[in-house]
């Protein structure tokens, strides 16, 4: 099988705070595999949040070997894969059920997930991660636009202040619009007490990671009833150890952090076992890994759990051409595997 890796920056349309770190482009890697068909996949490691940095995946692709690659693909044991970084494993599965359909000429989703799509169109969760000050606006413009879930981004600023501007979007959102909450573990154990009583009438679906202390968030749902979800906390995790979070009400599944799409389907397969929801979601993928993340949303959902695939709109530009149209409250389950525009992408191997 043949190996080709190239490397992208994309503009985003402002400048991205993430932990600290501000990104003011996004850079990526694409692999591209050919075994009588063409596969691509997508490794973008994300500051911040995924383990590896880019430098670090890019090594990994390089060194990549066709004929384990081939191997994988026959689904020979033990797994040729194991061993992969976790934005790494993602671009292989990816590219690899590219190449399966292109051959088989069965459909991309099939082939990535093992199954049909249980849905034909998967539901969006819009993200709205402006100033305090623009979020009322924010807020009627992706109700307008028709989005029926909504994530709010919290934290930076004391817990009441928090708590007064998730009372106002509740208001402005009105009936009808999920909301979900995510203030990426800001808080203190007293602070997310604090913020549970203020927020005590309101309706919204869930908190994801509220603690900087996770280990005390079975304690904090005992405590507040709050509804929590797990995200951050996944990449401690096997999905079998999920049996020792049942407080929890969701788990936020980034295959690109966690480590791919048969990590994702395992997480999410033994997240609705325990009756907890499992969320697709998305760490600012280019067009390329969003598409599939399409696909694989529409494999775990049924139509049913918005993804969090919003941050597609947060890029200026592309490595597909034309752009797909990803930004806008349902996606149609995508059947073809995506294939980027090489003139916009370096080569490096
Ligand atoms: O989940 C979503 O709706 C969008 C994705 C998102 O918020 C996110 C994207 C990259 C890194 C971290 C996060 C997060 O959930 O904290
Ligand atoms: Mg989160």
């Amino acid at each position: 099988m043949k190996v080709e890796v190239y490397r992208y920056a994309l503009p985003l349309t402002a400048p991205l705070v993430l932990k600290g770190e501000t990104l003011r482009q996004r850079e990526g890697l694409l692999l591209r595999l050919t075994d009588g068909a063409e596969g691509w996949g997508e490794a973008a490691p994300l500051p911040g949040f995924s383990p590896e940095t880019i430098t670090q995946a890019e090594e990994q692709l390089v060194a990549l070997d066709g004929a384990a690659l081939a191997d994988a693909l026959l689904g020979v044991k033990p797994d040729p894969l194991a061993g992969l970084l976790p934005s790494v494993r993602f671009a292989v599965e990816v590219a690899l059920a590219g190449v399966a359909a292109g051959r088989s000429g069965s459909s991309f989703t099939e082939a990535l997930c093992g199954g049909s799509a249980s849905a034909t169109e998967v539901p969006v969760s819009a993200l709205i991660s402006t100033s305090a000050a623009e979020t009322s606006r924010e807020a009627r413009r992706v109700r307008e636009t028709g989005y029926r879930t909504v994530k709010l981004k919290l934290g930076g600023c004391p817990v009441e202040r928090d708590a007064a501007l998730v009372r106002k979007v509740v208001r402005e959102l009105g009936t009808g619009v999920r909301l979900r909450l995510d203030p990426n573990r800001a808080w203190d154990f007293d602070e997310a007490l604090r913020f549970a009583e203020f927020v005590r009438d309101l309706a919204f679906e869930y908190v994801e990671e509220p603690l900087r202390d996770a280990a005390r968030l079975g304690e904090l749902v005992r405590k507040s009833d709050l509804p929590v979800a797990l995200d951050e906390s996944l990449l401690d995790l096997e999905p079998e150890d999920l049996e020792d979070h049942r407080y929890a009400k969701a788990v936020v599944i980034k295959p690109t952090i966690t480590g791919g799409v048969s990590r994702a389907l395992r997480f999410a397969r033994t997240a609705r076992r325990l009756g907890m929801e499992a969320v697709i979601s998305a760490a600012y993928e280019s067009g390329l890994g969003t598409t599939a993340l399409v696909a694989l949303a529409g494999a775990t959902g049924g139509g049913r759990v918005a993804a969090g695939l919003d941050t597609y709109s947060r890029l200026a530009s592309d490595v597909l051409a034309p752009r797909p149209d990803l930004a806008r409250p349902e996606m149609p389950v995508v059947l073809r595997a995506p294939a980027p525009d090489v003139e916009l992408l370096r080569r490096v191997a």
